[in-house]
Formats: C-alpha cells, sequence, structure tokens
C-alpha cells in the first residue's frame, strides 16, 4: 500500500482562488503559490497595474490567473467581485483576505476618522468580502477562508487602530468557524510578524532604517520574515491536510508574539533558516520591497546558519 502525501502536485488542480491584495507582497506570494499547486487565480485590489503584473508572471510560470477590481471598504465593489468571480469561473472555493494595512501613530495623535478608516479597511473590509462569498457560493458549495491579521497579541504599540481591527477578524473569524461550519466552510487566520515585504514601502526611510537595523534582533529567530513563509502557512491553512483545523490563528512571526522585549543577543549566524520561496534569488528584491529590505533578503539566501535543516 502506498502512502501519499498531501502535498503534491496539482493539489489545487480545479479550485478557484480569490486572493485580496494579491498583485503586490504577501498576496502576490500566495497567488503564485496557489497558481503553482494547480488553482486558477483571481488577484483583486484597486489598482490594476501590479494585479496585471501578477498574473502575467504566473501565466509566464504555466499557471492560470485574472484581474479582478475591487474596494474592499465598498460594500457593492465586493458583491460586484464575487458575482463577477462566480459568474466567469462557476466556483470559488478558496478565499485569502489578505487586502488591508494602516499608518503609524502614536495612538494619541489618531483622529477619530482615522481610527474608524482603519477598522473599516480592515475589518469590516474583511467581514464584507466573507459575507459575500458566504452568500453568493460558499453557503451552498462550502469553501476554505484564511484571513491574514497581524501580531496583535499583547497590544500593538504605535498601531491601536491596526491591532483593535486584527483582534476583531481573529474574533470574527473564530465564530464563523462555528456559525458557518454547517454550511462546510472552514476558516481560520494567519497572523505574520514584521515581514520584508511591499508593505514596508509604506513606512518612512527612518522607520524602515530602524526595522532594517536592529529590530530584528528581539526576534526568537533572530530575523524578519519573508512572503513565501507567510504564504505557505496560508498554503497549508487551505489544504486538505488542514482540514480538521478550524477557528485558528497561526502565527508567523519566528516567536516574537511571545515577547516583545529585547531577547539574547544573536551571534552573526542566522540560526534559523529563511525560506525564500522564489528558486531565483535575484527577483527577490527586484518588484515592490524597498532596497534596504532587498539586501537583507540576500544576506538571509547568503548567509551561513546554524540550523541543520
Ligand atoms: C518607530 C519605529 C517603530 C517600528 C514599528 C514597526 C512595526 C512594523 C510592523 C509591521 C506590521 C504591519 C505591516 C503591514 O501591514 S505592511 C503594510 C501594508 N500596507 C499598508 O499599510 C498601506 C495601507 N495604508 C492605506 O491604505 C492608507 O494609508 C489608509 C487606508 C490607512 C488610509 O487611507 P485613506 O485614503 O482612506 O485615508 P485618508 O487620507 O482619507 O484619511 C482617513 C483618516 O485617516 C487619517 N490618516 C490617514 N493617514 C494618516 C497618517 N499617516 N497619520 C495620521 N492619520 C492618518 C486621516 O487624517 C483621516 O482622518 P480624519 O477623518 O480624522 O481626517
Ligand atoms: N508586511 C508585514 O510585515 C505585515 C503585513 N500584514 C498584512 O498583510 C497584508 C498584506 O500586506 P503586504 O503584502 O505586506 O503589503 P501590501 O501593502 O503590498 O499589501 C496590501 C494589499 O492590499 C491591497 N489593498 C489595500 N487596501 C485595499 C482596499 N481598500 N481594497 C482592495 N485592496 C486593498 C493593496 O492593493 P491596492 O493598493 O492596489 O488596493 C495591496 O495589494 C496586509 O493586510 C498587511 O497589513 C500583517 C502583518 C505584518
Amino acid at each position: 500500500m502506498a502512502y501519499q502525501s498531501v502535498f503534491r502536485t496539482g493539489l489545487f488542480k480545479g479550485q478557484v482562488a480569490l486572493v485580496t491584495g494579491g498583485g503586490t507582497g504577501i498576496g502576490r506570494c500566495v497567488a503564485h503559490e496557489l497558481a503553482s499547486l494547480g488553482a486558477t487565480v483571481v488577484v483583486a485590489a484597486r489598482r490594476r497595474e501590479p494585479l496585471e503584473q501578477t498574473c502575467r508572471e504566473i501565466t509566464e510560470n504555466g499557471g492560470q490567473a485574472h484581474v479582478e477590481l475591487v474596494n474592499i471598504r465598498d460594500e457593492e465593489s465586493v458583491d460586484t467581485l464575487i458575482r463577477n468571480v462566480v459568474a466567469k469561473f462557476g466556483r470559488l472555493h478558496l478565499l485569502v483576505n489578505n487586502a488591508g494595512g494602516q499608518f503609524l501613530s502614536p495612538a494619541e495623535n489618531i483622529s477619530v476618522g482615522g481610527f474608524r478608516t482603519v477598522l473599516e479597511l480592515n475589518a469590516v473590509g474583511t467581514w464584507t468580502v466573507c459575507r459575500a462569498a458566504m452568500l453568493h457560493w460558499m453557503k451552498e458549495h462550502g469553501g476554505i477562508i484564511v484571513n491574514i491579521v497581524a501580531d496583535y497579541f499583547n497590544g500593538f504599540p504605535l498601531m491601536a487602530h491596526t491591532g483593535a481591527a486584527r483582534a476583531a477578524v481573529d474574533n470574527m473569524t473564530k465564530t464563523l468557524c462555528q456559525e458557518w461550519g454547517k454550511f462546510g466552510i472552514r476558516i481560520n487566520s494567519v497572523a505574520p510578524g514584521t515581514i520584508i515585504s511591499s508593505g514596508m514601502q509604506n513606512y518612512p526611510p527612518p522607520v524602515q532604517q530602524m526595522i532594517t537595523g536592529g529590530f530584528h534582533t528581539e526576534n526568537p529567530s533572530g530575523r524578519l520574515g519573508t512572503e513565501a513563509e507567510v504564504s505557505s502557512a496560508v498554503v497549508w491553512l487551505l489544504s486538505p491536510g488542514a482540514a480538521y483545523v478550524n477557528g485558528a490563528c497561526l502565527r508567523v512571526d519566528g516567536g516574537s508574539s511571545l515577547s516583545k522585549a529585547a531577547m539574547i543577543p544573536h551571534p552573526d549566524d542566522i540560526p534559523i533558516k529563511a525560506f525564500l520561496g522564489y528558486s531565483d534569488a535575484s527577483c527577490l528584491g527586484e518588484r515592490d520591497i524597498p532596497p534596504a529590505f532587498g539586501e537583507l533578503l540576500a544576506q538571509y539566501a547568503a548567509k551561513k546558519t546554524t540550523s541543520k535543516l
């Protein structure tokens, strides 16, 4: 009798996956992973150009990808997105709610409007997409959802709004797991720590310097995370191998959520080897990652590691 691993070529063949924010960063990497495992991927966000570029990359790799425009803060736009996906592809098996973000600010400087904006984008936006996917497809046919949150555990200094929003999404995920299991919907969240991604472009250069500087030494893994490390967690949660994982929040943060205080300093070697996803290291920093972070990735790719794995 031959045992067959769940991780095989064509794992998601015939399945349709929707990735919000799929044109850039973590979403782009998730889209690549799913397409290379056989899914037909729909990438959706506000800006057409990054979505089309990701689509071209996937198609050139032999995968199938399509672009849809959406603003997840607009209920009608989300409704149209889900209806379009179902009309074009006749199904929607997998949903990754990755679109989101915030701005950096001490809590005392966040206006009510600013707080509301971040809650509406991340919490209400994610809910709007979940709800539309459930109503227009998953209630009748089931489906699998992964929501991207953040390391909000123990609070989120300088990001009070997003900490609140991501906690809301995690809690909503746990509720939907219990309410929507009867529809055959499985739903989990992934909480990335600080990840080298296009998202870092949103922070001013001095903040980028702080993050690329000593910041990572406070992480038990001694470094920042990569897009591919978040994507692989998302893909696992979407896979049949995670069929009994429901309502969970998977932390992909190198252990940072366990302590926000300085940890034991690390030697020059990186103790835990990075997974970079793309086989050609030259494509890591080329597109949308700020140069200082690209350099850090190149170091991760080249650096000696004490890990045997
Ligand atoms: C000191 C070093 C500390 C280091 C700590 C580093 C920690 C790193 C951890 C990283 C973890 C997370 C990473 C990521 O998420 S990666 C990033 C992903 N992408 C983004 O975050 C970008 C997303 N941002 C946006 O899309 C927009 O900025 C946003 C939606 C948030 C707002 O856009 P919008 O166009 O709607 O905004 P408006 O201009 O209409 O403003 C609405 C209200 O919000 C207030 N606002 C907006 N920007 C700011 C700002 N930069 N500072 C303060 N307030 C802001 C604005 O004033 C409006 O409020 P009012 O209605 O009161 O006027
Ligand atoms: N990088 C990190 O360290 C961490 C990231 N995260 C979260 O992971 C997710 C991906 O971030 P990352 O890849 O790093 O950064 P990006 O900024 O590259 O990704 C954010 C994506 O969301 C899309 N988006 C933003 N607002 C909307 C909207 N209103 N409607 C539709 N799409 C929208 C953007 O596309 P467009 O502008 O074209 O609409 C973009 O593709 C985000 O939710 C982020 O907050 C969480 C923890 C850590």
